[in-house]
């Protein structure tokens, strides 16, 4: 059975709670291939981010270490990109790059118009702040706020006007099936609910791209496919680019492009 149907346009509340674990619904991913046509307004083919020739070298005891070696690569509108590749492979370092966490020894870095790799570290946070989403242990959610607070942290974070806060997070939970869970505070929530919290988290402020490293290593097969369903949604809802890194192979399906990464090289 497919957990969400693009056609349809459920509301997503309704798609991840019918398919509860509690609930014993059996939990199969959407294959792109499958996905209904939808009439909808024209997405952009330009690229929301472009990676050129970049590589990323770290002073380890006096030596370089060459982690990532020519990485070129572009993340359309809209699309699910996923970052595959054993660990120790340079994933998270590249996600880190296309975030403006951290810049390139050499390359180029483009995301919409702004020059990542020419930019320096204050510029960029205001862009990330702005623009750009994070699902990473470092932007973890607070421990002692609920969920609802949690979500109007973030919006508080990037100047969003306080008059829409309680719509848009009540939407934003919503929009990741936890609609009766907003007063529930992390530890009361299962792993996939907090995954899904940190989604809402990262989308709230409405950015046109969403970074997750490892968004599901937690979590079980059946919760993973949760998230890559809200994931599925939210692109079309949110209309966001999520680019992820993954060790899964089993989520690789719901993938519009794949790069394989090796000893920080894509094959
Ligand atoms: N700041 C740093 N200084 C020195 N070496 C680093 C630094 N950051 C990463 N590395 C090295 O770069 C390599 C790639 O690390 P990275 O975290 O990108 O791998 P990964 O593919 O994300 O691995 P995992 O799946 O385990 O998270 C590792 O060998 C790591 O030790």
């Amino acid at each position: 059975m497919a957990l969400w149907r693009r056609k349809k346009q459920a509301a997503p509340e309704e798609a991840v709670e019918e398919n509860d674990p509690g609930a014993g619904a059996g939990v199969a991913l959407q294959k792109k291939a499958e996905a209904p046509v939808m009439i909808d307004e024209p997405v952009s083919r330009e690229p929301v981010l472009t990676v050129r020739s970049v590589q990323r070298s770290f002073q380890v005891g006096g030596q370089p270490l060459h982690v990532l070696k020519d990485i070129n690569m572009e993340l359309r509108p809209r699309q699910l990109v996923m970052l595959r590749g054993r660990s120790g492979s340079g994933k998270t370092t590249l996600l880190n790059l296309i975030g403006g966490l951290d810049q390139p020894t050499q390359g180029e870095i483009h995301f919409q118009d702004y020059p990542f790799h020419k930019m320096n570290d204050h510029a960029r946070t205001n862009v990330r702040r702005k623009e750009m989403g994070f699902i990473f242990q470092a932007f973890a959610l607070m421990p002692l706020l609920s969920a609802y607070e949690n979500v109007e942290l973030s919006l508080r974070m990037a100047g969003v006007p306080r008059g829409i806060w309680k719509e848009r997070v009540t939407e934003c939970l919503g929009l990741v099936g936890l609609a009766k869970r907003m007063h529930h505070r992390p530890f009361e929530l299962s792993g996939g609910e907090q995954q899904r919290v940190a989604i809402a988290k990262a989308i709230a402020h409405r950015p046109k791209l969403l970074l997750a490293d490892e968004p599901t290593a937690e979590l079980d097969s059946q919760m993973a496919a949760q998230i890559m369903s809200v994931f599925q949604s939210i692109i079309e809802t949110e209309r966001v680019t999520i680019c992820m890194t993954t060790h899964d192979p089993t989520i690789l399906e719901v993938a519009d492009h794949v790069y394989e990464m090796v000893d920080g090289k894509f094959i």
